[in-house]
């Protein structure tokens, strides 16, 4: 099944424009886990038997993982959510971005390996870059455009010889003639809800995928209204204010309360711009 497909199933199925983001960091850990980094799987996979009903995709960040030699837990992870919440697509947050020859390997890396639905690339060396990961049928390639962090204006807001700013000449050729399988989609911060909107503008049914609510500060309903199309889709993505809402035992019915009530706030915030 295409990425885009499965996104839509499963948001339509759990009612959900939420994405949780698997960011674990064993110091937030909960009580004789905390500072252990061999309960990476364990945390995360308690979050997911919590959350499997309430949410259209997840997005494990590779960093938060390889920083703490769990790859190996990543896979088991990927799996994991495979047998337990079949239908939810995974993106794996990676930004990679290479010559062709290795992009050919952080591929195989996404989509053979880990199994991913989907990946992050940055697009910033060119089509070239992209291109190799096309060979991997029905994959989402989510490049990134306008990115939730302030220093994203430092290249993103750069205004380029046509007159377009990068992010916008970004959103242009996603939606245009990069976009040759339909496989393209794009990372546009909730920090930047007025760059939100003309990023849809420019590309009125590329699936967008918004980091930047909950942690960072992004609001809900600024963002369903600059992003949400009846055939535009969002996904929109939280991982600290969801994975540590609760620091006890209980942290995983804290972070499924939290995701109920952050997808209660853009349902919400849906049915006011329908
Ligand atoms: O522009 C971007 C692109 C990716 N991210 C990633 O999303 C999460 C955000 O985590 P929160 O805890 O919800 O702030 C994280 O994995 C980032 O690497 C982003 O924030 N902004």
């Amino acid at each position: 099944m295409r990425f885009t497909d499965t996104l839509q199933a499963a948001s339509l199925r759990n009612d959900s424009t939420l994405c949780v983001g698997l960011d674990p960091e064993p110091a937030k850990f909960p009580g004789a886990w905390k500072g252990d980094a061999g309960k990476v799987f364990d945390f995360c996979a308690r979050i997911v038997d919590a959350t499997k009903d309430v949410v259209s995709a997840y997005k494990p960040q590779i960093a938060y993982f390889a920083a703490q030699r769990a790859e190996d837990q990543l896979e088991e992870l990927m799996a994991y959510i495979r047998r337990v919440a079949p239908g939810v697509p995974v993106i794996l947050d990676a930004k990679r971005g290479d010559i062709g020859a290795t992009a050919e390997q952080y591929a195989r890396e996404a989509f053979v390996r880990y199994q991913a639905d989907a990946v992050t690339l940055s697009p910033f060396m060119g089509f070239d870059s992209i291109e190799p990961y096309m060979k991997h049928d029905g994959k989402g390639l989510i490049l990134l455009c306008r990115t939730s962090n302030p220093g994203g204006s430092d290249l993103q807001a750069q205004v380029l010889a046509n007159g377009d700013k990068l992010f916008e000449h970004i959103a242009k050729l996603a939606a245009g003639s990069w976009n040759r399988n339909g496989q393209l989609a794009l990372v546009v911060g909730a920090t930047f809800p007025a760059e939100l909107a003309r990023v849809r503008e420019l590309a009125p049914t590329l699936p967008l995928l918004i980091p930047g609510i909950g942690a960072q500060g992004g609001d809900i309903e600024a963002t369903v209204k600059a992003g949400w199309r009846a055939n535009g889709p969002i996904i929109v993505s939280s991982s600290r204010a969801i994975l540590y809402a609760g620091a006890g035992d209980d942290f995983a019915a804290a972070a499924r309360q939290a995701a109920l009530s952050t997808r209660a706030a853009l349902n919400a915030a849906i049915a006011a711009v329908r």
